[in-house]
């Protein structure tokens, strides 16, 4: 089954929320844990049990696991396989993009038959021209996986750029959904290529039809509400995924406790998104 079709069906099981792995220094700190592999052990430990039963997707932030080199790298391994194991669906947020020959080697490292990192989709950077992201695309619907592409990021820097007018008068960012669109195509119920668009956005005037998944990160600490939402997305809510990180991961250490914060999350998104 395809990544986007796998994702549509789990997403109407368990609701729309995606929940970040983010292992902040002080987060560590805040649940009693060292900052060094030991602590980054344990925090993963406890948010994967937590969460990757509740949520649709669980999406780890690969930096905080790099911070501790190779060791962090298969604290990193040890997440995805236990998420997925536990019926979540694995978005390893790790922008990637590059040249196109280096695209493939990514590729490779997340989607291929030998990758220790295998994971159902990640997010990646267009910012080398839409083209340069081909043979991520390609390897990862052949494996039945999928890509977040970054269009219009939740960070207040973002719009200079994304929002910068090309010479047809679209914007940048109105090409990657153009291009979104155009390969997604006659998918049916879902394409496998999503988009990021932040939750934090004052109104993009974008029309976000493009038949894919969208991640709306910004969601909680960013100040992204459920109200915010509806209001970006309008008819496309539907197939929004709010992702929150550390709103959530600090109702941390308690299992119940962070269970319990992302079942509130995810039940006000669905309540507001239909
Ligand atoms: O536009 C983007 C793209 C990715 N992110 C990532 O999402 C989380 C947000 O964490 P919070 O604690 O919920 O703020 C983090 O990993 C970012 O790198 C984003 O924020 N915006």
């Amino acid at each position: 089954m395809t990544f986007g079709a796998r994702l549509y069906r789990t997403k109407q099981a368990r609701g729309p929320l995606c929940v970040g792995i983010d292992p902040h220094a002080s987060l560590l700190r805040e649940w009693g844990l060292d900052d060094n592999v030991a602590g980054l052990e344990q925090f993963a430990r406890i948010a994967v049990e937590a969460l990757a039963p509740e949520a649709s997707l669980i999406k780890p932030q690969s930096a905080f696991f790099e911070r501790f080199g190779s060791r962090g790298i298969a604290v990193l391994e040890q997440v995805c396989d236990d998420a997925r194991a536990a019926g979540a669906m694995v978005l390893l947020d790790v922008k990637r993009g590059d040249i196109g020959s280096t695209s493939q080697a990514y590729a490779d490292a997340y989607f291929g038959a030998t990758s220790t990192l295998a994971v159902d989709a990640i997010t990646v950077s267009p910012y080398l021209g839409f083209g340069s992201i081909q043979p991520m695309i390609d390897t990862a619907l052949a494996n039945n996986a999928g890509l977040f592409v970054l269009a219009m990021t939740s960070n207040p820097e973002g719009p200079q750029f994304q929002m910068a007018r090309t010479g047809s008068g679209r914007t940048v960012a109105g090409t990657v959904l153009d291009s979104l669109a155009a390969a997604n195509a006659g998918c049916v119920p879902l394409g496998s290529l999503g988009a990021v668009v932040g939750a934090t956005l004052a109104d993009t005037g974008e029309d976000f039809a493009f038949n894919g998944p969208i991640l709306a990160p910004g969601v909680g600490a960013q100040g992204g509400t459920p109200a915010d939402v509806r209001r970006i997305f309008g008819s496309a809510a539907s197939n929004v995924l709010p992702s929150s990180s550390r709103d959530i991961l600090r109702a941390g250490p308690d299992v119940a406790a962070l269970r319990e914060a992302a079942r509130r999350v995810n039940g006000e998104f669905a309540e507001a998104l239909g």
